[in-house]
């Protein structure tokens, strides 16, 4: 028996025809249970004698996939359906995994070992997978080595990092300017995680405002990373989905493989597929293989990538067909107050479009217009110009209101637009004593600010002063003033002079300021007491032959090769028992819903987003704010982010800071 009633236009979709070549495909907005129904469709395919091992699931990541995964095992558990699993992959696993069988297929090596240039995109997929650990470490990647079929693993992979940690350590001991030299290390350790960010920044800067010669290095760094990755014939992450796309536009033998591979291929989030994920699912349904497509083409925000919500609408007809439609058009999740200001939202973008496209897009029953007098559950808290009471006042009102949520077991998350700001956003919530849940990602940011503090301390002692400029996440610690008389050389022994300094900074009361739970703040006074042992050993290794300044990029590097990477993964296993709020940047609550949610730092700048440093035209105004395309694609973030709370939703926005376009056009909301 099934927990939900569902509605006719659900069931039409569930009980949809059996017939390979009935492709059906549902639109619908957020909360409408698509996720929801596929679920179920899904369950009807099986209890209709579809084998499991005929049946593949896509997703288009991992956090989506395991969801769905864990949801059809409950679903068919407690109905008593006694059912193998269908498969369930992401995009990218399935690509890997079709080159593979395709190959063995048709094992024509020609066909996958051509070469291709390593493209910045796959390249900063590369660096995530191998800074972050996760992809390569634990799930391993099989790549395609030029000339050999051979494959690498993921140890192989991981084994090559020390080769390019050399190569960015190289760099930085040649950097010209000590202080230059130190600040770049710092900069690049806190990036340690993102490493792409760092090498980014350096195909994007211009000589001009790269000085003193330090151009070149730059650029020679950036292409030896470059090159050995070629050298390597890595495959990389997008690759996965080109290979076998390829592989398919080549031989007849593997399509036709493909193509009688699976009785029905049914997709969540098809807003979001990119031309080559396209490809590969219109041809694996083009002959006895029926697609099922869901998804909301305005929630479609991964257009940075190539995600183009033309496929769900009319791309799919043209490639396979007649093809059967369900719009649904009640949203389960949240009442008509939220609807009524996400339609808002979504509105202007119909405003600010006048294709075809966009009328196909927004003409649907789940746009009716709400009045916005309605609207009590979605709530803007509006600071007043900065002025320390108010300020606290108003964090303080949103902090009670949260704590309440927390006591009354409510799901809770606090939506921001970038990882950054994320920093921020813990910080303030761990000076408020709340509990936020802190996964690997965040582990590694908050790792980022002891980091970053420990390279700033080396900083001062090299330069016998208290800089003005502290690391970021200074600011939020409370503690004593610095001592600067530890700075005084009042001993000759280099070792106690540094232990006495590195003491002076008194970091428990910094780190409690920065450390989520007492779990985390004994990890990192371990870190810093670790550090320091290692710092001495080191210094009285090399008693009175190096000057500090020599002794400075050494130690930091030591701290990076071996305690940072030690502490890592105790790091990423810690798991917050209590009642915590979740913090997570928008692209990634795709899918999710909870029952309170905070948009923090809703303001003009931050949505739509402009880079602090974007370029800027005449009127000061960053270009990118400019663009139509890019201004409705930030409206579809806003929109999935405001979907996500079933029972109440709060704009938060910083004193200093003007309210995001998105809203001000908005009226009769609440103001607390
Ligand atoms: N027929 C129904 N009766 C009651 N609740 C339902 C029904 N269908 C879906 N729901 C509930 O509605 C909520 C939203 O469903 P679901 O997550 O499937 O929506 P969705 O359309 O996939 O949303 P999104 O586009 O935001 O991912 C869930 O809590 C789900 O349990």
């Amino acid at each position: 028996m099934s927990k939900y009633q569902y509605t006719e236009s659900q069931q039409s979709f569930i009980h949809h025809s059996l017939d390979k070549d009935q492709h059906v495909r549902v639109i619908a907005g957020p909360g409408s249970g698509k996720t929801t129904t596929l679920l179920a469709r899904v369950r009807y395919l099986l209890t209709t004698g579809v084998p499991a091992s005929r049946i593949l699931i896509l997703a288009f990541n991992r956090s989506i996939k395991n969801q769905f995964e864990n949801k059809l095992s409950g679903l068919l558990f407690a109905e008593g359906i006694h059912s193998a699993l269908p498969d369930i992959r992401t995009f990218h696993s399935w690509g890997q995994s079709l080159t593979y069988d395709l190959f063995n297929v048709c094992p024509d090596r020609s066909l996958i070992l051509s070469h291709e240039p390593v493209s910045a995109n796959s390249l900063s997929v590369l660096f995530k997978g191998i800074f972050s650990g996760g992809v390569f470490r634990n799930r391993g990647i099989r790549v395609v080595q030029k000339n050999k079929n051979l494959q690498i693993n993921a140890q192989q992979v991981v084994d090559a990092i020390p080769d390019m940690e050399r190569d960015i350590s190289d760099l930085l001991r040649s950097w010209p300017r000590q202080h230059e030299l130190i600040e770049h290390c710092v900069s690049v350790m806190t990036t340690y995680r993102n490493m792409i960010g760092v090498i980014n920044d350096m195909r994007e800067k211009k000589p001009a405002e790269v000085p003193h010669g330090e151009w070149d290095e730059l650029v020679g760094f950036v292409a030896r990373v470059d090159e050995y990755l070629v050298a390597q014939g890595v495959s990389l992450f997008e690759d996965q989905l080109y290979r076998a796309a390829m592989y398919l536009t080549r031989s007849e033998r593997a399509l036709e493989y493909l193509q009688n591979r699976y009785d029905y291929i049914l997709v969540d989030e098809f807003q979001d597929v990119s031309e080559v994920s396209q490809f590969l699912v219109v041809n694996a349904c083009r002959k006895h293989c029926q697609l099922n497509a869901v998804g909301d083409p305005r929630q479609s925000i991964f257009e940075f990538a190539g995600a183009d919500p033309a496929y769900l609408i009319r791309g799919i007809d043209q490639a396979l067909g007649h093809i059967t439609t369900y719009y649904l058009s009640e949203s389960f999740r949240f009442g008509q107050h939220i609807a009524g200001f996400a339609n808002k939202i979504a509105r202007n973008l119909l405003i600010s479009s006048d294709t075809q496209e966009s009328d196909e897009l927004f003409d649907d029953p789940f746009l009716d217009d709400v009045p916005l007098a309605d609207i009590h559950n979605a709530e803007i808290i509006g600071l007043k110009p900065r002025d320390a009471a108010w300020v606290e006042r108003s964090d303080q009102q949103l902090m009670e209101i949260t704590a309440g949520w927390l006591r009354t077991n409510k799901s809770v998350v606090y939506i921001v637009r970038t990882h950054d700001q994320k920093v921020d956003v813990e910080a303030f919530l761990v000076r408020a004593g709340l509990h936020f849940k802190h996964n690997a990602a965040i582990n590694y940011k908050a790792l980022s600010c002891v980091t970053e503090s420990l390279m700033y301390i080396l900083n001062c002692w090299v330069e016998n002063r208290i800089r003005s400029e502290r690391p970021s996440f200074w600011r939020y610690a409370e503690g004593p003033a610095l001592n600067p008389a530890a700075l005084a050389d009042d001993t000759d022994d280099i070792t106690v002079q540094f232990e006495g300094f590195v003491r002076s900074f008194l970091l428990t009361d910094k780190l409690k300021a920065v450390s989520p739970s007492q779990t985390m703040l004994n990890i990192y006074e371990r870190i810093y007491e670790e550090f320091l042992r290692e710092c001495i050993t080191l210094l009285q290794q090399d008693a009175g032959e190096s000057s500090k300044e020599q002794l400075v990029p050494v130690m930091a590097d030591r701290f990076v090769r071996t305690i940072y990477s030690r502490y890592e993964d105790q790091l990423s296993e810690i798991q917050e028992a209590e009642n915590y709020i979740h913090v997570e940047v928008a692209h990634r609550v795709k899918g999710l819903e909870f029952d309170k949610v905070v948009l923090f730092d809703f303001s003009e700048g931050v949505f739509p987003f402009a880079r602090r440093h974007a370029e800027r035209d005449q009127n000061g105004i960053p270009y990118q704010l400019n663009l139509p395309d890019y201004i409705e694609q930030e409206q579809r973030l806003a929109f999935v982010a405001a979907t996500r709370a079933k029972e109440e939703l709060v704009f938060y926005i910083p004193s200093d800071k003007a309210v995001s376009r998105f809203i001000t056009q908005q009226s009769g909301y609440d103001t607390l």
